[in-house]
């Protein structure tokens, strides 16, 4: 049984136009796996349905097995606890007037985690390469790289099965990507991974697994390494033709 399991899911804006069509893949336990496309593809609706924010027109999502239902309070509790997110913007997405222990904190009060608190903000900082000493300052009092840690921590205090990421790195400088994606890299070792980025660089580094998403359709899945080198589809050729390709080291 797979963790995330998308099965042939489609999806429309009210009346409007088809957004998602025929989508199937899924994430295995302890995978990574990459999600590459233009601007306007659909990644961010398709996190959004995975997230159970949005429910597909036709088709089915299973997380372990359960079809997710938007309308079921109660296994949406225990899902939220199961998949967290983390956006683009590192500075948006984190509440100006919180002090970073309460921010982290967030998901264990919303979601009635019971335990020591404290105690797992400093684990989830300290998974995150960030001084547990900071749990008094504000966000403002950070960069952007830290500032993303700070959300990171925030997504993996509640000990996630998966993690989704909405263009997680795009936003930061080279350098700082690239601590990002390396810290990406470790939690994918306790959790799976659903990386979305139009930056195929990070997605290199990063991900065993990518599905490349065309105007809603998939129109590539494949071993990164081998869509990267051998890339079948004439829109992967032109995605790659047209992205910069970063030194991001050796694919996994
Ligand atoms: N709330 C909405 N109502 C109607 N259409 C929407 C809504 N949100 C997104 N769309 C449309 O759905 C399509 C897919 O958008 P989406 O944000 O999922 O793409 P994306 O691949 O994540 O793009 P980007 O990388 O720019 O964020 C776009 O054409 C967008 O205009």
């Amino acid at each position: 049984m797979s963790l995330l399991d998308v099965a042939q899911v489609d999806f429309a804006y009210g009346r409007g136009r088809a957004i998602l069509s025929g989508l199937s893949f899924v994430v295995e336990e302890g995978e990574t796996v990459g999600l590459v496309g233009e601007s306007g593809s659909g990644k961010t609706t398709l996190l959004r349905l995975a997230l159970g924010l949005q429910r597909p027109s036709g088709g089915t999502i299973r997380f372990d097995g359960a079809v997710l239902d938007p309308g079921d309070r109660s296994s949406m509790r225990q899902f939220r606890r199961q998949v967290q997110v983390v956006f683009q913007d590192p500075y948006s997405s984190l509440d100006p007037r919180q002090k970073v222990g309460a921010i982290v904190a967030e998901p264990l009060r919303s979601l009635r985690v019971s335990g020591d608190h404290r105690r797992m903000v400093e684990q989830a900082l300290d998974a995150v390469g960030l001084d547990t000493g900071m749990v008094d300052r504000y966000p403002h009092q950070f960069s952007g790289g830290q500032r993303q840690r700070i959300a990171i921590a925030r997504a993996v205090v509640c000990r996630p099965r998966l993690l989704l990421a909405d263009e997680a790195v795009s936003a930061l400088d080279l350098s700082t990507r690239l601590r990002i994606v390396e810290l990406f890299k470790s939690l994918g070792h306790t959790m799976s991974l659903l990386f979305v980025s139009h930056d195929i660089g990070a997605v290199a580094a990063l991900c065993r697994r990518v599905l490349i998403l065309e105007k809603g359709r998939i129109v590539e899945v494949g071993d990164t390494a081998q869509v990267l080198s051998t890339p079948q589809h004439p829109y992967t050729r032109r995605l790659l033709d047209a992205v910069p390709r970063l030194a991001f080291g050796e694919t996994p």
